[in-house]
């Protein structure tokens, strides 16, 4: 498990991290999301001992980085791919990092495997597409077959093929019961990738949730009656929030003798189900009844019902 408490970094009058407290847990895979800038991969580094905090503390499994007596076999750490010396090959570059860490000498064959670069192993880094270098870099963290991996931006300037490559390689890891920490800018990728995603902007912690629990939150669902002003009053005092009275949902309701004005409501907090229990068990008469589907940033927008908080720049697909 991956722990921070409290933890800031300024530099100078810059406030890159503020105040940032959570815990990342073992099994699942956590994204860790943010628009660019939004003090990500400070906060990994701050984790990873390569920078320390003006306060606070960060610990993995409840040591800081610098008391673990084996990193390599504790915690596997992707933060540049591209920060090797690229007149090496593949497995040169690993055959180096195994020595450096002590570690038993089959094991690059086994990480270029599972990487998926065996074929290439033997050609100078050099020539490498952004995908292989992501690859390597992941081979690298692979080599202590560490519990605990941190990834920043691991599918950024990626392909499809790669963005997918990289999120079943990381739901892989978290099933063998590992901790698995990935940083991205984009909410697609994580919609796509994480369970839980901690969301940061700025250097504040946004939000630290479950993505299944943000959608069911975030679920709406789009209820038609001819007595929609009953049904709102009811169902409000069932907990629902209205969000919102949609004309456009409701065209060509003037022949089924409704106010277009009026008929449709967008219910959040209550589920289809209920919502119909509701509405027979007061004998209120619907006319539509769907659940809609939603995205991680509607959610996420839904849940904090703020719009400062950067979340479009996270909805930008486009590299960095
Ligand atoms: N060494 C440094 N010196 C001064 N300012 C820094 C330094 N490192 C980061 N910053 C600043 O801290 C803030 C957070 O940067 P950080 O790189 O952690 O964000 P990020 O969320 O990882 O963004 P990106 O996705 O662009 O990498 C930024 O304003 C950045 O300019």
């Amino acid at each position: 498990m991956i722990s921070v408490a409290k933890i800031a970094k300024h530099y100078g009058g810059t406030t890159a991290v503020d105040d940032v407290s959570f815990d990342v847990q073992p099994g699942v895979v956590t994204g860790f999301l943010g628009p660019n800038g939004a003090g990500k991969t400070t906060t990994m580094r701050m984790i990873l001992g390569l920078d320390r905090p003006t306060s606070g503390v960060a610990t993995i499994n409840n040591r800081s980085y610098a008391d673990v007596p084996a990193p390599m076999r504790e915690v596997g750490a992707l933060l540049d791919a591209k920060a090797i010396q690229t007149g090496r090959t593949a497995r040169d570059h690993l055959r180096w990092l195994n020595r450096a860490g002590n570690l038993p000498s089959g094991r690059v064959t086994e990480v270029l495997k599972m990487v998926e670069l065996s074929d290439v192993a033997d050609r100078r880094v050099a020539g490498y597409s952004l995908g292989m270098f992501q690859r390597l870099g992941i081979a690298a963290a692979l080599l202590g077959d560490p519990e605990t991996l941190i990834l920043d931006e691991p599918s950024n300037g990626l392909d499809p093929a790669g963005m997918r490559w990289i999120r079943d390689f990381m739901k892989d890891m978290a099933a063998q019961g590992r901790t698995v920490f990935v940083s991205s800018h984009l909410m697609g990728e994580m919609q796509q990738s994480a369970d839980q995603v901690i969301v940061i902007n700025r250097g504040r912690l946004v939000a630290d949730v479950d993505v299944e629990q943000l959608f069911t939150s975030a679920a709406q669902v789009i209820v038609q009656s001819p007595r929609s002003d009953e049904l709102r009053v009811l169902l409000v005092d069932h907990g629902a929030k209205i969000h919102q009275t949609t004309s456009e949902a409701t065209v060509g309701n003037e022949s089924q003798g409704m106010d277009p004005a009026h008929s449709a409501l967008r219910v959040a907090g209550l589920g289809a189900p209920r919502i119909g229990e509701l509405a027979a068990a007061n004998r209120i008469p619907l006319y539509e009844l769907t659940p809609e589907q939603t995205d991680l940033e509607t959610a996420f927008l839904a849940l904090t019902e703020q719009e400062t908080l950067g979340v479009e720049a996270l909805h930008d697909r486009g590299e960095r």
